[in-house]
């Protein structure tokens, strides 16, 4: 007897790079996004006995989700086109028993032209992007199934050029760093969050879009406004109040990498480059921080 089990398994399609052009008259939107699908349920017999009869073939899933995006009117609505795909596996298959979709929307802002947006010309003002995951579970029939959403930005670049301090940290033998009073501060903001979804038949009334461009606003403002002590109390703020706005959340978790511009040496050349003279720093890209958590809303007392 073998010593060794199929302890999980999922598999689908990666990077399914995906654009679809909405057009209104002369007016025209461009959705650019990027698709993950990955399938769990009576697979086992694919890895372990070379059986493919139960396997649907990743290319089969690819040509899934442009046939999908063809016939969606929610092809821009990410977390409810993600939804849609999702369905698509469970109801159609009876051996699936959950679903795994990802989608990453590319940024394409509409451009201005002589003072007007441009009806079908946009710009890639930002390589930020926005996510979503959405997992679909079977519990009985294809249409008895429990949902869970994530959302999120990813690699939004913003810096700031004071009103950011760090000191009073633990000092050791270890420790070179200097205490400041005035940094700059940089960072590359991953946030994601959780809804709270009790029935997937509730999601059209979810304003995902506002959600989103709201937490978005939440992370700017608070990161520009903050007088901040460090990065871990700046987040902490962004989290608190993005949840305190959003009640259909459970939880947010941010990943802010601190990326270091330092203050370059000039005194070695007879130049003032330290305290209020500052104005040359040099960036440096790593090692950077990497300051993470996840805030979660304290349940309600029954
Ligand atoms: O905001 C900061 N948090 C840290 O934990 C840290 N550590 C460090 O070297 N610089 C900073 N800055």
């Amino acid at each position: 007897m073998s010593g060794v089990y199929l302890k999980e398994q999922s598999y689908g399609k990666d990077q399914v790079r995906l654009v679809k052009v909405i057009r209104t008259g002369k007016w025209h939107e461009i959705v650019e996004l990027t698709i993950r699908v990955l399938l769990e349920g009576d697979f086992a017999d694919s890895y372990t006995k070379a059986d493919n009869s139960l396997i649907v073939a990743t290319d089969t899933m690819k040509n899934t989700i442009y046939i999908l995006a063809k016939q969606s009117s929610n092809v821009n609505r990410i977390e409810i086109f993600a939804t849609e795909i999702g369905q698509h596996f469970i109801s159609t298959y009876s051996h699936v028993s959950k679903a795994n979709v990802w989608i990453s929307k590319h940024k394409w802002t509409r451009m201005l032209v002589n003072g007007k947006f441009h009806d079908h010309s946009f710009l890639r003002d930002g390589e930020d992007t926005r996510n979503t995951k959405v997992v679909i579970t079977k519990k009985g029939g294809p249409k008895d199934v429990t949902i869970e959403i994530e959302s999120g930005l990813k690699d939004m670049l913003v810096l700031k050029t004071t009103g950011s301090a760090f000191y009073g940290f633990l000092r050791d033998k270890y420790t070179t760093l200097q205490e400041t009073n005035d940094r700059i501060l940089s960072t590359s903001v991953d946030a994601t969050w959780t809804y709270n979804i009790s029935n997937i038949s509730l999601i059209s009334q979810i304003p995902f879009d506002d959600i989103f461009d709201s937490i978005r606003q939440i992370t700017l403002d608070t990161f520009a406004t903050h007088n901040s002590s460090s990065v871990q109390a700046t987040l902490y703020l962004m989290a608190k109040i993005a949840l305190e706005k959003f009640q259909q959340l459970s939880s947010i978790h941010y990943e802010l990498p601190n990326k270091h511009y330092f203050t370059y040496d000039l005194d070695r050349f007879g130049l003032k480059n330290t305290g209020k003279d500052t104005d040359i720093y040099y960036p440096v890209a790593d090692p950077a921080g990497l300051i993470t958590a996840t805030i979660a809303r304290t349940k309600p007392k029954l």
